[in-house]
Protein backbone atom coordinates (compact mmCIF):
# COMPACT_ATOMS: atom_id res chain seq x y z
CA UNK A 1 0.00 0.00 0.00
CA UNK A 2 1.60 3.33 -1.04
CA UNK A 3 1.23 5.79 1.36
CA UNK A 4 -1.28 7.98 -0.72
CA UNK A 5 -3.94 5.20 -0.68
CA UNK A 6 -6.01 5.02 2.26
CA UNK A 7 -6.34 2.10 4.01
CA UNK A 8 -10.03 0.72 3.50
CA UNK A 9 -13.05 0.78 5.84
CA UNK A 10 -13.62 -2.32 6.98
CA UNK A 11 -17.46 -2.89 8.51
CA UNK A 12 -17.40 -5.80 10.39
CA UNK A 13 -20.40 -7.92 10.38
CA UNK A 14 -21.54 -5.56 7.68
CA UNK A 15 -22.97 -3.57 10.61
CA UNK A 16 -24.18 -0.02 9.45
CA UNK A 17 -23.50 -0.75 6.01
CA UNK A 18 -26.55 -0.08 3.27
CA UNK A 19 -26.18 -2.81 0.35
CA UNK A 20 -29.61 -2.06 -1.54
CA UNK A 21 -33.26 -0.87 -1.34
CA UNK A 22 -36.31 -2.28 -0.03
CA UNK A 23 -39.64 -1.70 -0.36
CA UNK A 24 -40.89 -4.92 1.79
CA UNK A 25 -40.54 -3.52 5.13
CA UNK A 26 -38.79 -0.76 6.69
CA UNK A 27 -36.96 -1.39 10.09
CA UNK A 28 -36.77 2.08 12.05
CA UNK A 29 -34.84 1.77 15.15
CA UNK A 30 -35.29 5.40 16.03
CA UNK A 31 -39.29 5.05 16.08
CA UNK A 32 -38.93 1.64 17.38
CA UNK A 33 -41.24 0.97 14.48
CA UNK A 34 -41.46 -1.78 12.07
CA UNK A 35 -44.17 -1.09 8.12
CA UNK A 36 -44.63 -4.07 6.09
CA UNK A 37 -45.31 -2.61 2.94
CA UNK A 38 -46.10 0.82 4.52
CA UNK A 39 -48.69 -0.64 7.26
CA UNK A 40 -47.11 -0.76 10.50
CA UNK A 41 -46.74 -4.47 11.97
CA UNK A 42 -49.06 -4.08 15.19
CA UNK A 43 -51.95 -2.87 13.05
CA UNK A 44 -51.68 -5.71 11.00
CA UNK A 45 -51.51 -8.23 13.67
CA UNK A 46 -54.29 -6.61 15.25
CA UNK A 47 -56.41 -6.88 12.20
CA UNK A 48 -55.74 -9.25 9.32
CA UNK A 49 -54.80 -12.44 9.45
CA UNK A 50 -51.25 -14.05 8.50
CA UNK A 51 -52.78 -14.79 5.19
CA UNK A 52 -53.62 -11.36 4.43
CA UNK A 53 -50.05 -10.10 5.52
CA UNK A 54 -48.23 -12.92 3.04
CA UNK A 55 -50.79 -11.41 0.41
CA UNK A 56 -49.48 -8.17 1.42
CA UNK A 57 -45.79 -8.97 1.28
CA UNK A 58 -45.75 -10.86 -1.72
CA UNK A 59 -47.90 -8.17 -3.90
CA UNK A 60 -47.45 -4.82 -2.19
CA UNK A 61 -50.80 -4.45 -1.23
CA UNK A 62 -53.47 -5.98 1.38
CA UNK A 63 -56.42 -8.55 -0.60
CA UNK A 64 -59.70 -6.96 -1.09
CA UNK A 65 -62.64 -9.84 -0.44
CA UNK A 66 -62.29 -11.64 -3.71
CA UNK A 67 -58.68 -12.10 -3.84
CA UNK A 68 -58.49 -12.77 -0.04
CA UNK A 69 -60.88 -15.86 -1.14
CA UNK A 70 -59.16 -17.04 -4.63
CA UNK A 71 -55.47 -16.79 -2.19
CA UNK A 72 -56.76 -18.95 0.35
CA UNK A 73 -58.38 -21.40 -1.46
CA UNK A 74 -55.30 -21.70 -3.27
CA UNK A 75 -53.41 -21.88 -0.35
CA UNK A 76 -55.48 -24.64 1.33
CA UNK A 77 -55.19 -26.59 -1.83
CA UNK A 78 -51.51 -26.90 -1.62
CA UNK A 79 -51.11 -27.95 2.20
CA UNK A 80 -50.57 -31.87 1.53
CA UNK A 81 -47.15 -33.27 1.35
CA UNK A 82 -46.05 -35.53 -1.27
CA UNK A 83 -45.50 -38.64 -0.10
CA UNK A 84 -41.87 -39.28 -1.33
CA UNK A 85 -41.02 -35.80 1.20
CA UNK A 86 -42.80 -37.87 4.14
CA UNK A 87 -40.81 -40.84 3.03
CA UNK A 88 -37.80 -38.75 3.49
CA UNK A 89 -38.48 -37.38 6.77
CA UNK A 90 -39.13 -40.90 7.89
CA UNK A 91 -36.03 -41.93 6.99
CA UNK A 92 -33.88 -39.12 8.74
CA UNK A 93 -32.91 -40.14 12.57
CA UNK A 94 -34.60 -38.27 15.40
CA UNK A 95 -31.38 -37.09 16.57
CA UNK A 96 -31.87 -34.58 13.93
CA UNK A 97 -32.80 -31.30 14.60
CA UNK A 98 -36.20 -30.24 13.43
CA UNK A 99 -34.28 -27.21 11.65
CA UNK A 100 -32.07 -29.84 9.65
CA UNK A 101 -35.59 -31.89 8.81
CA UNK A 102 -37.25 -28.70 7.35
CA UNK A 103 -34.17 -28.02 5.57
CA UNK A 104 -33.89 -31.51 4.12
CA UNK A 105 -37.75 -31.55 3.13
CA UNK A 106 -37.29 -28.01 1.63
CA UNK A 107 -34.16 -29.69 -0.27
CA UNK A 108 -36.25 -32.63 -1.23
CA UNK A 109 -39.32 -30.50 -2.68
CA UNK A 110 -37.06 -28.74 -4.87
CA UNK A 111 -35.14 -31.57 -6.33
CA UNK A 112 -38.45 -33.02 -7.47
CA UNK A 113 -39.78 -29.51 -8.74
CA UNK A 114 -39.37 -29.36 -13.12
CA UNK A 115 -40.22 -25.49 -12.66
CA UNK A 116 -37.51 -25.07 -9.85
CA UNK A 117 -35.03 -23.43 -12.61
CA UNK A 118 -37.74 -21.01 -14.04
CA UNK A 119 -37.10 -18.34 -12.30
CA UNK A 120 -40.43 -16.28 -13.50
CA UNK A 121 -41.85 -13.99 -11.33
CA UNK A 122 -44.87 -16.56 -11.98
CA UNK A 123 -43.08 -19.75 -11.24
CA UNK A 124 -41.04 -17.74 -8.01
CA UNK A 125 -44.56 -16.69 -6.75
CA UNK A 126 -46.11 -20.47 -7.31
CA UNK A 127 -43.38 -21.79 -5.14
CA UNK A 128 -43.22 -19.40 -2.93
CA UNK A 129 -46.93 -20.15 -2.52
CA UNK A 130 -46.38 -23.71 -2.67
CA UNK A 131 -43.85 -23.51 0.41
CA UNK A 132 -45.66 -21.54 2.44
CA UNK A 133 -48.53 -23.91 2.37
CA UNK A 134 -46.50 -26.85 2.96
CA UNK A 135 -43.82 -25.71 5.57
CA UNK A 136 -46.45 -26.18 8.42
CA UNK A 137 -47.06 -29.81 7.62
CA UNK A 138 -43.40 -30.63 7.62
CA UNK A 139 -42.98 -28.79 10.84
CA UNK A 140 -46.43 -30.49 12.26
CA UNK A 141 -45.59 -33.86 11.06
CA UNK A 142 -41.85 -33.66 12.57
CA UNK A 143 -43.25 -32.89 15.80
CA UNK A 144 -45.63 -35.91 15.60
CA UNK A 145 -43.08 -38.37 14.47
CA UNK A 146 -40.94 -37.35 17.79
CA UNK A 147 -43.73 -38.41 19.86
CA UNK A 148 -44.50 -41.45 17.74
CA UNK A 149 -47.85 -39.94 16.42
CA UNK A 150 -49.11 -40.63 13.18
CA UNK A 151 -48.61 -37.42 10.74
CA UNK A 152 -52.77 -35.74 10.61
CA UNK A 153 -53.93 -34.64 7.18
CA UNK A 154 -54.52 -30.96 6.68
CA UNK A 155 -58.28 -29.77 7.15
CA UNK A 156 -59.05 -27.43 3.96
CA UNK A 157 -61.69 -25.70 5.76
CA UNK A 158 -59.23 -23.97 8.63
CA UNK A 159 -57.53 -20.82 8.18
CA UNK A 160 -53.20 -21.33 7.97
CA UNK A 161 -52.87 -20.72 11.94
CA UNK A 162 -55.91 -23.36 13.11
CA UNK A 163 -54.78 -26.05 10.66
CA UNK A 164 -51.30 -25.76 11.47
CA UNK A 165 -52.24 -26.54 15.31
CA UNK A 166 -54.31 -29.25 14.48
CA UNK A 167 -52.13 -30.91 12.24
CA UNK A 168 -49.80 -30.70 15.53
CA UNK A 169 -52.18 -31.81 17.84
CA UNK A 170 -54.40 -33.19 16.45
CA UNK A 171 -57.64 -31.13 17.90
CA UNK A 172 -59.46 -28.21 17.30
CA UNK A 173 -57.80 -25.23 19.07
CA UNK A 174 -59.63 -22.79 21.02
CA UNK A 175 -59.76 -19.24 19.77
CA UNK A 176 -57.63 -17.08 21.76
CA UNK A 177 -54.62 -19.40 20.90
CA UNK A 178 -55.40 -19.66 17.46
CA UNK A 179 -55.31 -15.94 17.31
CA UNK A 180 -52.01 -15.47 19.04
CA UNK A 181 -50.35 -18.11 16.87
CA UNK A 182 -51.44 -15.76 14.13
CA UNK A 183 -50.02 -12.86 15.60
CA UNK A 184 -46.62 -14.74 16.22
CA UNK A 185 -46.85 -15.51 12.36
CA UNK A 186 -47.16 -12.30 11.60
CA UNK A 187 -44.64 -10.59 13.56
CA UNK A 188 -41.67 -13.31 12.39
CA UNK A 189 -42.86 -12.84 9.03
CA UNK A 190 -40.58 -10.11 7.53
CA UNK A 191 -37.63 -8.05 8.97
CA UNK A 192 -35.55 -6.51 6.17
CA UNK A 193 -31.78 -7.77 5.87
CA UNK A 194 -31.56 -10.06 8.80
CA UNK A 195 -28.64 -12.48 8.34
CA UNK A 196 -31.02 -15.38 6.81
CA UNK A 197 -33.06 -12.69 4.64
CA UNK A 198 -29.14 -11.60 3.63
CA UNK A 199 -28.20 -15.08 3.21
CA UNK A 200 -30.90 -15.61 0.40
CA UNK A 201 -30.29 -12.53 -1.45
CA UNK A 202 -26.76 -13.69 -1.54
CA UNK A 203 -27.65 -16.82 -3.29
CA UNK A 204 -30.34 -15.41 -5.02
CA UNK A 205 -28.12 -12.84 -6.53
CA UNK A 206 -26.11 -15.32 -8.04
CA UNK A 207 -29.21 -16.42 -10.57
CA UNK A 208 -29.55 -19.75 -8.57
CA UNK A 209 -33.20 -20.95 -7.83
CA UNK A 210 -35.46 -19.84 -5.04
CA UNK A 211 -35.05 -23.38 -3.67
CA UNK A 212 -31.67 -22.79 -2.76
CA UNK A 213 -32.09 -19.70 -1.50
CA UNK A 214 -35.04 -21.06 1.07
CA UNK A 215 -32.54 -23.78 1.81
CA UNK A 216 -29.78 -21.14 2.90
CA UNK A 217 -31.75 -18.70 4.65
CA UNK A 218 -33.37 -21.75 6.82
CA UNK A 219 -29.47 -22.85 7.45
CA UNK A 220 -28.40 -18.89 8.61
CA UNK A 221 -31.73 -18.79 10.65
CA UNK A 222 -30.81 -21.99 12.32
CA UNK A 223 -28.18 -20.58 14.38
CA UNK A 224 -28.39 -19.32 18.04
CA UNK A 225 -27.80 -15.81 17.26
CA UNK A 226 -30.53 -15.59 14.96
CA UNK A 227 -33.75 -17.73 14.61
CA UNK A 228 -32.25 -20.39 17.09
CA UNK A 229 -32.57 -17.90 20.15
CA UNK A 230 -36.02 -18.48 20.71
CA UNK A 231 -35.18 -22.72 21.36
CA UNK A 232 -32.34 -21.07 23.62
CA UNK A 233 -34.74 -18.71 25.38
CA UNK A 234 -36.85 -21.83 26.45
CA UNK A 235 -33.43 -23.63 27.29
CA UNK A 236 -32.47 -20.44 29.52
CA UNK A 237 -36.07 -21.11 31.25
CA UNK A 238 -35.71 -25.07 31.92
CA UNK A 239 -32.18 -24.35 33.13
CA UNK A 240 -32.73 -21.43 35.39
CA UNK A 241 -36.14 -22.88 36.93
CA UNK A 242 -38.17 -20.42 38.46
CA UNK A 243 -38.02 -16.77 38.92
CA UNK A 244 -36.14 -16.60 42.16
CA UNK A 245 -33.36 -18.42 40.70
CA UNK A 246 -33.03 -15.82 37.91
CA UNK A 247 -30.89 -13.24 39.09
CA UNK A 248 -28.27 -15.67 40.02
CA UNK A 249 -28.06 -17.61 36.78
CA UNK A 250 -28.11 -13.70 34.93
CA UNK A 251 -25.23 -12.73 37.08
CA UNK A 252 -23.39 -16.42 36.77
CA UNK A 253 -24.17 -16.15 32.75
CA UNK A 254 -22.56 -12.45 32.71
CA UNK A 255 -19.73 -13.25 34.80
CA UNK A 256 -19.29 -16.00 32.03
CA UNK A 257 -19.27 -13.49 29.41
CA UNK A 258 -22.53 -15.97 28.03
CA UNK A 259 -25.01 -14.41 25.65
CA UNK A 260 -28.49 -14.36 27.05
CA UNK A 261 -30.69 -15.67 24.19
CA UNK A 262 -33.33 -13.37 23.56
CA UNK A 263 -31.71 -10.18 24.18
CA UNK A 264 -30.11 -7.29 22.36
CA UNK A 265 -30.74 -7.00 18.62
CA UNK A 266 -27.94 -6.00 16.00
CA UNK A 267 -30.20 -3.14 14.38
CA UNK A 268 -32.84 -1.65 17.69
CA UNK A 269 -30.62 -0.48 20.34
CA UNK A 270 -34.23 0.84 22.36
CA UNK A 271 -35.83 -2.49 22.29
CA UNK A 272 -37.73 -4.55 19.60
CA UNK A 273 -40.70 -3.10 17.71
CA UNK A 274 -42.74 -5.90 17.66
CA UNK A 275 -41.87 -7.30 21.70
CA UNK A 276 -44.69 -5.48 23.31
CA UNK A 277 -47.63 -7.24 20.60
CA UNK A 278 -46.01 -10.51 21.42
CA UNK A 279 -45.67 -9.96 24.57
CA UNK A 280 -49.86 -9.34 24.90
CA UNK A 281 -50.08 -12.31 22.93
CA UNK A 282 -47.45 -14.26 25.41
CA UNK A 283 -49.76 -12.72 28.59
CA UNK A 284 -52.71 -14.14 27.22
CA UNK A 285 -51.16 -17.30 26.35
CA UNK A 286 -49.83 -17.54 30.14
CA UNK A 287 -53.13 -16.84 31.81
CA UNK A 288 -55.16 -19.00 29.00
CA UNK A 289 -53.08 -21.86 30.41
CA UNK A 290 -52.81 -20.70 34.17
CA UNK A 291 -48.51 -20.69 33.80
CA UNK A 292 -48.15 -17.21 36.31
CA UNK A 293 -44.72 -19.27 37.28
CA UNK A 294 -43.66 -18.83 33.88
CA UNK A 295 -44.80 -14.73 33.78
CA UNK A 296 -42.92 -14.53 36.80
CA UNK A 297 -39.66 -16.09 35.66
CA UNK A 298 -39.98 -13.87 31.93
CA UNK A 299 -39.88 -10.78 34.02
CA UNK A 300 -37.58 -11.54 36.21
CA UNK A 301 -35.23 -12.34 34.02
CA UNK A 302 -36.09 -9.53 31.43
CA UNK A 303 -35.95 -6.80 34.89
CA UNK A 304 -32.62 -8.18 36.01
CA UNK A 305 -31.24 -7.79 32.46
CA UNK A 306 -32.21 -4.46 32.19
CA UNK A 307 -30.95 -3.38 35.33
CA UNK A 308 -27.27 -4.82 34.76
CA UNK A 309 -26.76 -4.30 31.03
CA UNK A 310 -29.70 -2.11 29.46
CA UNK A 311 -30.60 -4.44 27.24
CA UNK A 312 -33.84 -4.87 26.16
CA UNK A 313 -36.02 -8.36 24.73
CA UNK A 314 -36.11 -9.32 21.06
CA UNK A 315 -39.03 -11.08 19.66
CA UNK A 316 -37.63 -14.48 20.30
CA UNK A 317 -37.68 -13.72 24.53
CA UNK A 318 -42.14 -13.72 24.42
CA UNK A 319 -42.48 -16.14 21.32
CA UNK A 320 -40.46 -18.79 23.48
CA UNK A 321 -42.61 -18.82 26.42
CA UNK A 322 -46.09 -18.63 24.11
CA UNK A 323 -45.08 -21.53 22.02
CA UNK A 324 -43.81 -23.53 24.90
CA UNK A 325 -47.38 -23.07 26.57
CA UNK A 326 -48.72 -23.93 23.29
CA UNK A 327 -47.43 -27.72 23.39
CA UNK A 328 -44.81 -27.31 21.01
CA UNK A 329 -41.77 -28.77 21.76
CA UNK A 330 -38.69 -26.60 22.03
CA UNK A 331 -36.98 -27.40 18.99
CA UNK A 332 -39.96 -27.61 17.10
CA UNK A 333 -39.53 -23.22 17.81
CA UNK A 334 -37.10 -22.38 15.23
CA UNK A 335 -39.26 -24.37 12.12
CA UNK A 336 -41.77 -22.20 13.43
CA UNK A 337 -40.44 -19.13 12.55
CA UNK A 338 -39.31 -20.65 9.35
CA UNK A 339 -43.28 -21.28 8.24
CA UNK A 340 -43.31 -17.48 8.58
CA UNK A 341 -39.70 -16.25 7.45
CA UNK A 342 -40.49 -17.96 4.45
CA UNK A 343 -42.99 -15.57 3.22
CA UNK A 344 -40.05 -12.46 3.87
CA UNK A 345 -37.67 -14.89 2.11
CA UNK A 346 -39.44 -15.48 -0.80
CA UNK A 347 -40.90 -11.59 -1.32
CA UNK A 348 -36.83 -10.42 -1.08
CA UNK A 349 -35.76 -13.60 -3.65
CA UNK A 350 -38.15 -11.98 -5.92
CA UNK A 351 -37.10 -8.50 -5.46
CA UNK A 352 -33.84 -9.49 -5.86
CA UNK A 353 -34.32 -10.94 -8.54
CA UNK A 354 -36.16 -7.65 -10.43
CA UNK A 355 -33.10 -5.65 -10.29
CA UNK A 356 -30.52 -7.25 -9.61
CA UNK A 357 -26.96 -7.41 -9.09
CA UNK A 358 -24.10 -10.35 -7.84
CA UNK A 359 -23.25 -9.58 -4.34
CA UNK A 360 -19.86 -9.81 -3.67
CA UNK A 361 -18.25 -7.81 -1.04
CA UNK A 362 -14.59 -6.47 -0.89
CA UNK A 363 -12.25 -8.06 1.59
CA UNK A 364 -9.02 -6.94 3.17
CA UNK A 365 -6.05 -9.54 3.06
CA UNK A 366 -4.50 -9.94 6.19
CA UNK A 367 -2.46 -13.41 5.01
CA UNK A 368 1.51 -14.19 4.36
CA UNK A 369 3.50 -12.13 2.40
CA UNK A 370 3.86 -13.17 -0.64
CA UNK A 371 6.07 -15.94 -0.69
CA UNK A 372 7.33 -18.51 -3.09
CA UNK A 373 7.22 -22.80 -3.37
CA UNK A 374 10.94 -23.38 -3.13
CA UNK A 375 12.55 -25.11 -6.39
CA UNK A 376 12.75 -28.47 -5.61
C1 LIG B 1 -35.34 -12.62 15.55
C2 LIG B 1 -33.89 -12.43 15.78
O1 LIG B 1 -33.07 -12.99 15.09
S1 LIG B 1 -33.45 -11.32 16.96
C3 LIG B 1 -31.84 -11.82 17.50
C4 LIG B 1 -31.90 -13.11 18.28
N1 LIG B 1 -30.62 -13.42 18.87
C5 LIG B 1 -30.43 -13.47 20.21
O2 LIG B 1 -31.33 -13.27 21.01
C6 LIG B 1 -29.04 -13.85 20.66
C7 LIG B 1 -28.55 -12.98 21.80
N2 LIG B 1 -28.20 -11.66 21.33
C8 LIG B 1 -27.01 -11.40 20.74
O3 LIG B 1 -26.14 -12.26 20.64
C9 LIG B 1 -26.78 -9.99 20.19
O4 LIG B 1 -27.56 -9.06 20.86
C10 LIG B 1 -27.05 -9.94 18.67
C11 LIG B 1 -26.18 -10.95 17.93
C12 LIG B 1 -28.52 -10.24 18.38
C13 LIG B 1 -26.77 -8.52 18.15
O5 LIG B 1 -25.49 -8.29 18.44
P1 LIG B 1 -24.52 -7.15 17.91
O6 LIG B 1 -25.24 -6.04 17.28
O7 LIG B 1 -23.50 -7.81 17.07
O8 LIG B 1 -23.96 -6.64 19.24
P2 LIG B 1 -22.84 -7.33 20.09
O9 LIG B 1 -23.01 -8.81 20.14
O10 LIG B 1 -21.54 -6.81 19.57
O11 LIG B 1 -23.18 -6.72 21.49
C14 LIG B 1 -22.81 -5.43 21.94
C15 LIG B 1 -22.57 -5.50 23.43
O12 LIG B 1 -23.76 -5.90 24.09
C16 LIG B 1 -23.58 -7.18 24.71
N3 LIG B 1 -24.73 -8.00 24.42
C17 LIG B 1 -25.55 -7.91 23.35
N4 LIG B 1 -26.52 -8.82 23.41
C18 LIG B 1 -26.29 -9.50 24.53
C19 LIG B 1 -26.95 -10.59 25.14
N5 LIG B 1 -28.02 -11.13 24.57
N6 LIG B 1 -26.46 -11.06 26.30
C20 LIG B 1 -25.38 -10.52 26.87
N7 LIG B 1 -24.71 -9.49 26.35
C21 LIG B 1 -25.18 -8.99 25.19
C22 LIG B 1 -22.35 -7.77 24.08
O13 LIG B 1 -21.70 -8.68 24.92
C23 LIG B 1 -21.54 -6.56 23.79
O14 LIG B 1 -20.94 -6.13 25.00
P3 LIG B 1 -19.46 -5.56 25.03
O15 LIG B 1 -19.49 -4.33 24.17
O16 LIG B 1 -19.22 -5.32 26.46
O17 LIG B 1 -18.60 -6.63 24.43
O1 LIG C 1 -33.34 -8.19 11.94
C1 LIG C 1 -32.52 -8.98 12.47
O2 LIG C 1 -31.28 -8.83 12.45
C2 LIG C 1 -33.01 -10.16 13.21
C3 LIG C 1 -34.47 -10.13 13.43
O3 LIG C 1 -34.97 -9.50 14.33
C4 LIG C 1 -35.32 -10.84 12.50
O4 LIG C 1 -34.82 -11.39 11.51
O5 LIG C 1 -36.54 -10.87 12.71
Amino acid sequence: MTEQQTEPEIHKGLAGVYVDTTAISKVNPETNSLLYRGYPVQELAASVTFEEVAYLLWNGDLPDERQLAAFEQRERSLRGLDHTVKRVIDELPLTAHPMDVVRTAVSVIGARDPKARESSPDVNLDIAMRLFAQLPSIVAYDQRRRHELDMIEPRDDLGYSANFLFMTFGELPELPVVNAFDVSMILYAEHSFNASTFTARVITSTLSDIYSAVVGAIGALKGPLHGGANEAVMHAFDEIGSADRAEAWLDDALAAKRKVMGFGHRVYKHGDSRVPTMRDAMERMLEYYDRPDLYELYVTLERAMDERKGIKPNLDYPAGPAYHVMGFDTETFTPLFVASRVVGWTAHIMEQLDGNSLIRPLSVYDGSDERHVPVR
